[in-house]
Order: structure tokens, then sequence, then C-alpha cells
């Protein structure tokens, strides 16, 4: 039987014209019918993606106190360490303990009329008793950004856009996002992590060789178990609202592993710039007709302001957080969330 989440090989961009037109076929069949794939080819070595997963090892296995050091509750960027049951995924905790890392840059300087959203920008927090995570993790940040880029030009081709239709609006200051995250064995209630969509343009995942992570497929769960030097590419709300929901960001959750088992992954979402606002691209009129519209759950509005709703799902999966650096938003009712 076919994989239902197939395996793409990035490299066939490079292997000719018509080699490279039946790859934008399918992936854009791929992220339309299942919106995951497997990615191969994407030039990340096996030897790059074993010291990824062994840093991340290394980072779980600190004391406590050296993890709970750079909480993210003391950080207004959602950055920092999340211990086990710490976030929620539609107001239920995931049971997983992670480290979210974003791009390092400066806070912008606050003031009356400036959005909220602006206080994401900032700096991330780093475990001083493991120096070479810092290192280990921005460099799997500029990896993964040169592949994602590549991929979304490929996608801009695949519906008929200019290569770089989407440069406008991740070039200069992409907000990508990055986590290391653990899920132990056999504990709560099963969920590793809750059933949800991810947010930007499109998340890279590097898992280990454990099990777990399942995707939603024509109603039911599908296993995408970890294949050996891939990743795992989904597409996320931005793209299905830019594509007026041609392209599928797809509902996917981790369940928790057996006892005596513990899963490692590392997720990579690729997103837009906080000041952009996502366009709706004209597609070709065969593509179009197809186009769904985006997905519209009441409960999680989507907005084309970047910024906006990249502070809605930050705040609501980290309300520890909201309250103590957001508290103003959740008291005037101007919150987003
Ligand atoms: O750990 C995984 O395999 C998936 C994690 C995930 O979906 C997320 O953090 O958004
Ligand atoms: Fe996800």
């Amino acid at each position: 039987m076919a994989r239902i989440v197939p395996v793409l090989d990035l490299s066939r961009l490079e292997q000719g014209a018509s080699e490279r037109w039946t790859f934008l076929f399918d992936l854009r069949t791929a992220a339309r019918d299942v919106g995951f794939f497997y990615l191969s080819g994407h030039g990340i070595s096996a030897v790059e993606i074993d010291e990824m997963l062994d840093a991340s090892r290394r980072f779980f296995a600190l004391p406590e106190a050296d993890k709970l050091a750079i909480e993210m509750v003391k950080s207004p960027q959602f950055r920092g360490y999340t211990r086990t049951g710490g976030e929620l995924t539609k107001g239920r905790a995931d049971w997983r303990e992670q480290l979210d890392i974003g791009v390092e840059r400066q806070p912008i300087p606050q003031g009356p009329g400036i959005p909220a959203w602006t206080r994401l920008q900032g700096p991330n927090q780093w475990p001083s008793a493991l120096p070479e995570l810092k290192p280990a993790l921005l460099a799997w940040q500029t990896r993964a950004t040169a592949v994602a880029i590549r991929l979304l030009k490929a996608f801009a081709l695949s519906l008929d856009q200019a290569e770089d239709a989407f440069d406008p609006i991740y070039s200069g200051e992409p907000n990508h996002r990055m986590k290391i995250v653990r899920y132990p064995g056999a504990t709560g209630d099963g969920q590793g992590v809750g059933a949800h969509k991810d947010g930007g343009f499109l998340t890279l995942l590097l898992q280990d060789e454990n099990e777990g992570l399942q995707v939603e497929y024509d109603g039911s769960w599908v296993n995408a178990d970890p294949i050996p030097e891939t990743l795992v590419v989904n597409i996320g709300e931005l793209l299905e609202l830019a594509s007026n929901g041609y392209l599928r960001a797809t509902v996917h959750r981790v369940v928790t592993p057996p006892a005596g088992v513990e899963r490692i992954s590392v997720p990579f979402f690729f997103s837009a710039r906080l000041d952009a606002t996502i366009p709706l691209l004209t597609l070709p009129e065969e593509l179009a007709v197809e186009a769904r519209g985006p997905a519209s759950d009441p409960d999680n509005p989507l907005f084309r302001d970047v910024g906006t709703n990249v502070l809605k799902s930050r705040m609501r999966s980290h309300p520890n957080v909201a309250s103590r650096h957001y508290a103003d938003l959740l008291e005037t009712g101007a919150s987003p969330v």
C-alpha cells in the first residue's frame, strides 16, 4: 500500500527541468492532500542530525535547577524552558518538556501606540551549564532556514507564482522559531501534545527513532513514524491563508511514548516577519476552483497580520507568560486571544 504521508526528495529540484516539474507537482499534491510529507535530499547530514539530537538530550539531562533557571515565564518573548505539563493545547496540559528559541534580536523600545506583538522580539535564554547548546541550535536554525526558503520558493512555483512571491513577507527579518522537545514515557493522560495546527508557513520537524507523531487524514489518525535522515514537513496556517485554503494546514498531535521510552524532537517553524500582512495569492483558474478557503474555526480566529496571529497563539499556549508579561492586554480586553 502506498504511504499516506509521502517521501519527497528535495534534490529533484536540481535534476533537470522535467524532474523539477514533477517534483513541484508532487509537492503541491502532498501539501494539498495530506498537508504532511517526509523530506529527503535536504542536504543536512546524518552527522548534523545526530549532533542536534545529542545536544538536545544533554540539555534535558541537566539538573532541574539549571533548566528552571531559564524558565519561559521570565521571558516576555516566550523563550526558554517549559516543564512537563506547563504548556496547554486547547486548555489541556501537554506532557512534554521543551526549550523555545527564537531569532536573537534586540527588544523593540515600547511606548504608547506601539503594537503589543512588538514585545515578541528580543533575546533568548540559554543554559549557562551547557554552553555548547547555543552554537548547536543557532547552527540548526541556519541550516533549517535555508531548507525552508528553498521549499517556500518551490511552493510559490508550484502555485504558478514567481519564485520570489513570498520574499517580501519574510525577507529581512523572518520570525522563525524552534524548540527542542522531550516526551517522557507513560506520563499524564497520554497527551504528548494535543491536536493542533502550526501557525507559520512551514514546519520542519526532526524526530528521533521513536514513534508518537500522528496526522489527521480523512477523519482518522495516521502515524508519521520516523524515517531515518528525513525531516517531516507540514504546512502552517500562513500558507493555508495565502493559498486561500488550497494548501492544507493539517491537524496533528503526539501521543505519549510507553514506559521506559523517551522521544526527542526538534520542530523548526519558519514564519513571516512579525510586521507582515499575509497576501492572498491569485491562483491560476484550474487551482482556484479547487481552493476551499482557509478553514475557519471560531475557537481559533486567524489574522492576516502576522504579529497579532503569533501573539495570540503564544498567549494561549503559555498562559503563565501571558499573565506575567501581558496582563495589560488581558485586563483591558484588548487581548488578541
Ligand atoms: O514533537 C513532534 O513530533 C511534533 C511537535 C509539534 O507538533 C509542535 O510542537 O508543534
Ligand atoms: Fe505542531
